[in-house]
């Protein structure tokens, strides 16, 4: 393609190249506006203009990437969730839009005036932690992850939006096993090995394995947790996991069986499928 062409012509063969090569053709104007920091209509009001060589020079390296098949959040190193904008790296998985529900899900049964005691288990990005203390900014939140990597980005993103959060580092409940938490939230790795075979090439070249994977078909974390939380809840604690969409069943069946007090209730995403546990008191 020509260095000196418009923004029209340049983002129509951008798109139909990476559509050539197997790659959504959509994603030529997605890193376009990422990396320019600039909404739809920002670039509308260019389509006819002449693109620059700087802007494009940049654009071409980026649909490099795209095309060896780099997540585009990691080529541009942030994504938005919730409205909020989080530095992602190859230490952290990308958050993804069915987290945004349990995020909504949590904030929409619990009261946000109450200064509530919230855990958020393998926060990653930190991004339910961070938004849910950005939304409920009474809440006091605390959130855990095994991989420093992932809590030092964690550490970033909070700095960065400037909420007041508490991260610790360590194996699931064990740096809180003290305390007592209102509410726990996590999203842990949860597919099964045995599907790494048939998982898209950009998550499983690039996302991290610990951020994916549990043992026992994915449900070794949930085992853990129906077994642990029982010991830093109490008999008016909520928890909000995400799950697979083959697993609602089983995390049903596990979680009460260790918490006979509390009602159990398998939701679905916006897919209609399986996504999200439940469990709040009788
Ligand atoms: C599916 S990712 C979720 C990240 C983030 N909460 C989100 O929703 O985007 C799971 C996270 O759990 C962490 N993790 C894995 N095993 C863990 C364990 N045993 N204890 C604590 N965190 C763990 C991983 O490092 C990863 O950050």
């Amino acid at each position: 393609m020509k260095t000196k062409c418009k923004y029209v012509e340049a983002l129509k063969g951008a798109s139909s190249f990476l559509e050539e090569q197997g790659k959504e053709g959509y994603l030529a104007e997605y890193m376009l506006l990422e990396r320019q920091g600039w909404n739809k209509t920002e670039l509308v009001s260019r389509l006819r203009q002449e693109m620059p060589e700087s802007i494009y020079n940049v654009w071409q390296q980026d649909l490099k990437k795209v095309r060896e098949g780099l997540p585009p959040q990691y080529i541009i190193g942030s994504c938005e969730f919730y409205g909020l904008r989080f530095k992602v790296t190859e230490a952290t998985l990308i958050p993804r839009p069915e987290t945004e529900e349990l995020v909504e899900n949590c904030l929409s049964t619990n009261d946000k005036t109450k200064p509530l005691k919230i855990l958020d288990i393998g926060t990653g990005t930190g991004a339910i932690a961070l938004t849910l203390k950005h939304e409920a900014p009474m809440w006091d939140v605390t959130a855990s992850d095994i991989s420093s990597e992932a809590l030092a980005i964690a550490g970033q993103n909070k700095r960065k939006l400037g909420l007041e959060v508490r991260l610790v580092e360590g194996d699931l409940i064990e740096p809180v096993k003290t305390e007592l938490f209102d509410i726990i939230v996590s999203n842990p790795p949860y597919i099964a090995e045995e599907e790494w075979d048939v998982m898209d090439e950009s998550v499983r070249e690039y996302e991290p394995k610990l951020a994916l994977f549990a043992p026992n078909q994915g449900l070794e974390i949930y085992e853990r947790l129906a077994q642990e939380l029982p010991s830093i809840t109490h008999e008016k604690s909520k928890i909000y996991l995400e799950i697979g969409y083959l697993q609602g069943e089983s995390v049903v069946s596990l979680f009460k069986e260790k918490f006979p007090n509390h009602k159990v209730m398998c939701q679905k995403d916006f897919f209609g499928q399986d996504r999200m546990i439940i469990v709040t008191p009788l």
